[in-house]
């Protein structure tokens, strides 16, 4: 064989592997009128590249933002240079279907596409390849790890039972909080609150009613508190909640309606309908603390003082 013959031969096989390739081959002219449709873009499109072909291709795919495209098309045949459209920028440029059927993630195709140059013999450049790569496993798995990880990170500071931060959560809540205040003063509230008598609840109506009453006094706190608040499980039927920017008058006037509020609640369990009340002990950050346990300790006292004056109140910590 001629090595004429051999070199068409060879070109034969390379444009055939081309049109076959798992991968979506398209070439634009200036106009973005398609020049070179391959079968990836037939079987995805579900157009032919008889049909494709010189028709542009914003009238193929009409919810392509043309004016962004445009100026990339327009740019890489200025600069000659390839320009590269990631999956994380834009999940698809092609609103192709994904066939994923197993792990039915993605109802899309999700693209990286390269724009390149290409060089005609005399050195110009009047046409643009686009290169369409399915990377719909990746994007999937990357997302399936993203997610898997939001949830390991939400599990860790969450308490199972109630949904509150748990007590690993209060504590660098409670040190960021107390950093704030070093740093820039103001007036900021920590309540510690318990519920009364709540092991009498766990021997009258059993554990799994008393769970049932915590993640109702639980529930009763976090839908009562503003956004900036925050609200934990301190540990068994004790609570914190965190008030940055009031000052105990303000946090009273908080607690006191909470306090009313769970005592009318009637919590329903299998057999029975049980109410509770709670106790809160209330202080300010202050100066003279050294760390944020100095802080608990002082709203800890005044929750101790709720107890001794007789259950469902709150009391302001004071040194009398
Ligand atoms: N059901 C249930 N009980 C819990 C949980 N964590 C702690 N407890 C119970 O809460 C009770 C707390 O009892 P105490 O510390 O004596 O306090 P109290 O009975 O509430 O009395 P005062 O706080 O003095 O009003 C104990 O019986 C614990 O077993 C929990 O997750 N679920």
């Amino acid at each position: 064989m001629s090595s004429n013959a051999e070199e068409m031969m060879e070109l034969h096989w390379l444009f055939d592997m081309l049109q076959h390739i798992d991968v979506g081959l398209v070439v634009l002219n200036e106009k973005y009128e398609v020049k070179l449709w391959n079968s990836f873009m037939e079987n995805h499109s579900g157009m032919s590249s008889s049909i494709a072909k010189e028709r542009s291709l914003f009238s193929i795919f009409p919810d392509i933002n043309n004016n962004w495209l445009e100026q990339k098309l327009d740019n890489v045949i200025a600069l000659r240079t390839p320009i590269f459209i990631s999956w994380e920028q834009r999940p698809h440029l092609f609103p192709f279907k994904s066939y994923r059927p197993i792990t039915g993630v993605a109802d899309k195709m999700y693209q990286n596409v390269a724009l390149r140059p290409i060089t005609n013999a005399d050195g110009s450049v009047k046409y643009v390849c686009m290169v369409v790569y399915d990377v719909t496993d990746v994007a999937t798995n990357k997302q399936s790890l993203s997610n898997a990880n939001s949830q390991l990170d939400y599990l860790s500071k969450t308490d199972p039972m109630t949904q509150l931060h748990n007590r690993g959560s209060v504590d660098k809540k409670l040190q960021s909080a107390f950093e704030t205040f070093l740093n820039a003063g103001g007036s900021h509230s920590l309540v510690m609150t318990d519920v009364d008598f709540f092991k009498k609840v766990n021997d009258k109506y059993g554990h799994p009613a008393g769970d049932l009453v915590l993640q109702a006094v639980a529930k009763a706190l976090s839908s009562s508190v503003r956004k900036t608040d925050f609200v934990g499980r301190y540990g068994g039927e004790e609570f914190v909640i965190l008030l940055p920017n009031t000052d105990v008058a303000g946090a009273l006037f908080f607690c006191e309606s909470v306090r009313k509020k769970i005592a009318d609640m009637k919590i329903k369990t299998a057999n029975d309908v049980i109410s509770v009340t709670m106790s809160f002990g209330i202080s300010a950050a202050s100066s003279v603390d050294k760390a944020p346990c100095d802080w608990i300790s002082r709203s800890d006292e005044a929750l101790y003082k709720a107890k001794e004056n007789g259950r469902n109140q709150s009391v302001v910590y004071s040194t009398e």
